[in-house]
């Protein structure tokens, strides 16, 4: 894992260089995948690297998990309280389908999870692009082959150093790092809505994700799941489709 966290650092280290870009930040939500995240840039960018803290229904002070893993990286960080600017857009949105007789409640949740995923994403590139750092990603092997995040939200990122990784290695290296038992032990959730899982969501665990990740076989009812996931979320793993040059007059 030592190798590994230098390749990584290496790995910022010049992708950043390649960009012109000043430094990188990312987005802190307690959990076990931005933490590693922040450690890297970290230790890639000493001086020039951010964690950003974007609460929403909930108070930058009370993002105890998140405080404690940006000063215990010792990275510097930047609160910016999202709450206010997500429920005017949100019913703002609501309240004109609604006068247009066209509002679904049935998709509302999603709509709104996926509306603070992508008001983070513009966010995270507002600060970006003060500092001239690289938005920095934190999805993993397995949300990268389920599609498990937001198209052009979480999804919406520069770089994306954990991308190969399973979440047993994320968890590995998060070990290495000194993060927190706290935070590695965490249950895993987007935390878009009140009491969200990823695995329920998902409907397989991680470690069934991870085992079929390292090539082994898995419960033929885990791998239909698995293959429609990944199926319907191949449009995310692309740049968005247009036709074939107009050949004609
Ligand atoms: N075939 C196709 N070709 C091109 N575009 C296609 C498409 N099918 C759908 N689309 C487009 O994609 C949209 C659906 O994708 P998307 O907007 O991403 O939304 P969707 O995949 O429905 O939902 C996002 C999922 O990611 C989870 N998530 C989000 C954020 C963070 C995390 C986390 O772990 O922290 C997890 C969230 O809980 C939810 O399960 C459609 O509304 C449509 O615009
Ligand atoms: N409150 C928040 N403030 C800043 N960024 C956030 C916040 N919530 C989510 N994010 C960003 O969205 C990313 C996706 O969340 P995701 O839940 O997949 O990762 P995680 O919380 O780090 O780990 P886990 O998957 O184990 O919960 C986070 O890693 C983080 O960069
Ligand atoms: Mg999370």
């Amino acid at each position: 894992m030592k190798e590994r966290i230098h390749y990584l650092t290496n790995w910022l280290q010049d992708k950043v260089k390649e960009a012109g870009a000043n430094g990188a930040l990312v987005g802190i939500s307690g959990g076990i995948d931005s933490a590693v995240v922040a450690y890297l840039i970290k230790k890639a960018f000493p001086e020039q690297s951010l964690g950003v803290l974007l609460p929403i229904d909930e108070e930058v002070e009370d993002q105890e998990d998140a405080l404690k893993l940006v000063k215990g990286a010792d990275l510097d960080y930047v609160g910016i309280n999202l709450t206010d600017s997500y429920h005017t857009t949100r019913q703002a949105i609501q309240n004109q389908l609604k006068e247009k007789g066209d509002w679904n409640e049935e998709h509302s949740q999603l709509g709104g999870a996926n509306l603070q995923a992508r008001l983070r994403m513009s966010t995270l590139y507002a600060v970006g692009s003060n500092y001239g750092y690289l938005v920095v990603g934190t999805d993993n092997a397995a949300e990268d082959y389920t599609g498990y995040f937001t198209k052009y939200g979480d999804g919406g990122v520069d770089l994306v150093p954990l991308i190969n990784m399973r979440k047993e290695e994320v968890r590995e290296m998060a070990q290495e790092l000194g993060i927190p038992d706290s935070i590695i032990h965490k249950k895993p959730s987007a935390e878009l809505w009140e009491g969200q899982s990823d695995e329920e969501e998902l409907g397989l665990s991680y470690d069934t994700i991870d085992q079929y990740l390292r090539g082994e076989e898995i419960d033929q009812e885990d791998q239909e799941r698995l293959n429609e996931l990944h199926k319907n979320t191949q449009h995310k793993r692309e740049i968005p489709a247009g036709p074939d040059k107009f050949k004609g007059a």
